[in-house]
């Protein structure tokens, strides 16, 4: 797979480490989360990313190339702060400046308004758009030089649900032409909607660099029930393919060691002679995930 950004060892101190040591890849297609609450260095490595901000140490490289430099920067779409856009002109003329600044034909306007579902309000002033529409509008404008990487520092916030689903679509969308996406957020939900990756940051420090899948290395879990509670926990210990078996709330939880599906599971235990009144295959949420990790990196 091709590498579009290598990080290694990025650091930044302000007055306190605001970015410490992190070191991840990103890879051509894939959608990326960088997730962490507020003041967990999100917006600092994008900054340095994008030679905003200076680093003290580390380095990084953009499709194999050391740093940041203008024409490097010509294959990057990124929103890092609010729109910044002429309220008194129309989203067209808007991106006609920008598209003339970029050295942009005028006729990739009207795709990218397409993209982001503005093209029908094309000629309204900026200043009547909703939050959510001026939050598309700064799409469209990154995607105006057709940018092998689009990078997005909270696009959702502020925006009520139907914004929140209309810019996750577009993401999506921009996501399955093949662009590779970069995308900060603090909400956990958002990352697991959006993206296929995930850094978590926890106070500058990366806890966890992946697939969003593989967070958890766990395989899920089996919530059983049975009339003979001692007989079912004692023949699951003995199948030797759970790693723990617990019960809780009269219910008994196996947690899966070696993959298999409920209807074996089912079988090989009517074969020891148990009847379930109760069978279910279930895997932790991305959040239980999410806290297990923070958990273990706080012990
Ligand atoms: N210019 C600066 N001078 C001093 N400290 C800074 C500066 N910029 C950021 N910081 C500090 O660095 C830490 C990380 O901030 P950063 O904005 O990168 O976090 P974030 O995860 O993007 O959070 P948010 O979502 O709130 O923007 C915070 O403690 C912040 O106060």
């Amino acid at each position: 797979m091709e590498k579009i950004l290598e990080v290694k060892n990025l650091t930044k101190k302000f007055k306190h480490i605001a970015v410490n040591n992190i070191s991840f890849d990103v890879e051509k297609g894939n959608v990326y989360g960088l997730l962490g609450p507020n003041g967990s260095g999100k917006s600092t490595t994008f900054g340095m990313l994008l030679s905003t901000i200076n680093p003290t140490s580390g380095s990084w490289k953009w499709f194999g190339k050391e740093g940041t430099d203008t024409d490097t920067l010509k294959k990057i779409g990124a929103i890092i702060e609010q729109p910044n856009f002429y309220p008194y002109l129309s989203a067209e003329k808007n991106l006609e400046i920008v598209a003339a600044i970029k050295g942009v034909p005028n006729k990739r306007i009207d795709e990218v308004l397409d993209t982001v579902n503005l093209l029908a309000r094309k000629q309204d002033a900026f200043k009547t758009y909703s939050l959510g529409m001026k939050q598309r509008l700064s799409i469209a404008s990154a995607l105006l030089a057709n940018p092998q990487v689009l990078i997005l520092d909270e696009p959702t916030n502020g925006l009520d649900p139907e914004g929140i689903i209309q810019i996750r679509d577009i993401i999506n969308s921009i996501a399955k032409s093949g662009t590779t996406i970069i995308v900060a957020s603090h909400l956990l939900d958002e990352i697991e909607k959006i993206c296929s990756h995930v850094i978590v940051l926890k106070q500058g420090t990366a806890i966890y660099s992946g697939s969003v899948d593989a967070m958890s290395n766990t395989k899920g879990f089996f919530e059983l029930k049975a009339e003979n509670t001692e007989l079912l926990i004692s023949t699951l210990n003995q199948l030797n393919i759970f790693s723990s078996v617990k019960e809780r709330e009269k219910l008994i939880i196996a947690q899966i060691s070696e993959d298999i599906s409920a209807s074996e599971l089912n079988r090989k235990l009517f074969e020891q002679g148990i009847s379930l009144s109760h069978l279910q295959k279930k895997k932790e949420s991305l959040e239980t995930q999410f806290l297990e990790l923070v958990k273990q990196t706080n012990s």
